[in-house]
């Protein structure tokens, strides 16, 4: 089970919303994004009909499998259920985390969003099993994202919890997370640094180089 042990898994964790992925099929951009070395991949869907979801959903869960790279759902607890995945993640409108606990049961894991050293807290103290960090720079694929928070709250969290697994997301492209890997992130969160790219497959080799140069 990865809940133990997810810190290198997180290195490029690719967020793929459905409706970032510029025409090309779910299974596509997924199939992509692995063989180029994502080592997270999350299904993040608000708009589509459920039965759609979950017939995609069904395909990447598989895809992942394959490829040994934990699948984690956004937002919805029953989904998660139904694709068996490997985690949920969960936000601060969404489903509080110790109750989400009590749902999913103890093998999967438990990603929460955290803006603020308030959130980190709570976040921590529900039982998150790694963090999502950010937006740390400006992003347009979250609307409600609120203003940039920048590195330092990564910072923080690190020096506190050495072990806390944590992401860095919003805004993040090859070109700009050293600091998010140097202020103590296991890794970056990205949508459109993969999803919007003409080449997945080639965006997400270069993210895991950057991340493995960064930490080096
Ligand atoms: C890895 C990761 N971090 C943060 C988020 C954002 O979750 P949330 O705040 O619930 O916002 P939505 O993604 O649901 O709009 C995430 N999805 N993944
Ligand atoms: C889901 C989410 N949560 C905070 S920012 C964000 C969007 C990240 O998208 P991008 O990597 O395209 O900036
Ligand atoms: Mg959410």
């Amino acid at each position: 089970m990865f809940r133990n042990n997810l810190r290198p898994h997180l290195a490029v964790y690719f967020v793929m919303d459905l409706q970032e992925i510029q025409g090309r099929s779910a299974l596509e951009t997924a199939r992509a994004a692995l063989e180029g070395g994502i080592t997270m991949l999350q299904l993040r869907e608000k708009k589509a009909p459920i039965p759609q979801v979950l017939e995609q959903g069904r395909a990447i869960r598989g895809l992942c499998r394959e490829y040994g790279v934990p699948f984690v759902v956004n937002d919805r607890v029953d989904l998660a259920l139904l694709l068996d995945a490997d985690g949920i993640h969960v936000g601060q409108d969404d489903i509080p985390g110790r109750l989400v606990r009590k749902l999913v049961g103890e093998q999967m894991f438990i990603g929460i969003s955290a803006s603020s050293p308030e959130e980190a807290r709570v976040a921590m103290t529900e039982g998150a099993d790694y963090l999502g960090v950010g937006a740390i720079y400006a992003t347009r694929t979250k609307g409600d994202a609120g203003a940039p928070i920048g590195t330092s709250l990564i910072e923080s969290i690190r020096s506190e919890r050495p072990d806390m697994p944590m992401v860095g997301i919003g805004g993040i492209d090859r070109t700009n997370l050293e600091p998010v890997i140097r202020s103590g992130a296991d890794g970056v969160a990205v949508v459109s640094a993969i999803a919007a790219q003409a080449d997945p497959k080639q965006a997400a080799a270069e993210l895991r180089e950057a991340v493995r140069r960064a930490a080096g």
